[in-house]
């Protein structure tokens, strides 16, 4: 199952991250907002479309950028699935919480020390990795 994935920069240095509600699979834990990418659907727009029900944020797509991607091993999951992870950056955009959740905005290592489900430890690693202290 692809599920996408946004990496939301706020030109300061400091990334977006969505706190799933309680009562949600990984309830509690902190996630690069997205969601799943439905039949008939680009990654692109279902990244646009679940941005915009999540955090009320319309996003241009020419902003969006590829960054990494993280996968679950198959054997233990009856439907694996693989995040596909874009960045973006937005400066002054103002994502509000619309499904429940929390969001906040958090440095490389304010989001190192969150704690999130294990795709989006991968993700943060990968993202983080490539860029300068
Ligand atoms: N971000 C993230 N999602 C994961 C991981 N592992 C895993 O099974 N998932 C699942 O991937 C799906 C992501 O899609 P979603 O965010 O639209 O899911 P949701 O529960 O909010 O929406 P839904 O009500 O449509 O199922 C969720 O079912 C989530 O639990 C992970 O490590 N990170």
């Amino acid at each position: 199952m692809p599920v996408v994935a946004l990496a939301l920069e706020d030109g300061e240095g400091r990334w977006l991250m969505h706190k799933r509600p309680k009562h949600k699979h990984h309830g509690g834990l902190w996630e690069f907002p997205g969601g799943k990418v439905e039949l008939n659907e680009t990654p692109t727009n279902a990244l646009v479309r679940e941005i915009e029900e999540e955090l009320a944020v319309v996003l241009p797509p020419d902003t969006l950028v590829p960054e990494a991607f993280a996968q679950q091993e198959p054997a233990k999951h009856e439907c694996p699935i693989v995040i596909l992870l874009y960045n973006c950056r937005l400066p002054g955009c103002d994502p509000r919480s619309m499904e429940g959740g929390e969001v906040g905005w958090f440095t490389p290592k304010e989001i190192d020390a969150l704690d999130k489900p294990p795709l989006d430890q991968d993700l943060a690693r990968s993202l983080f990795a490539k860029m300068p202290d």
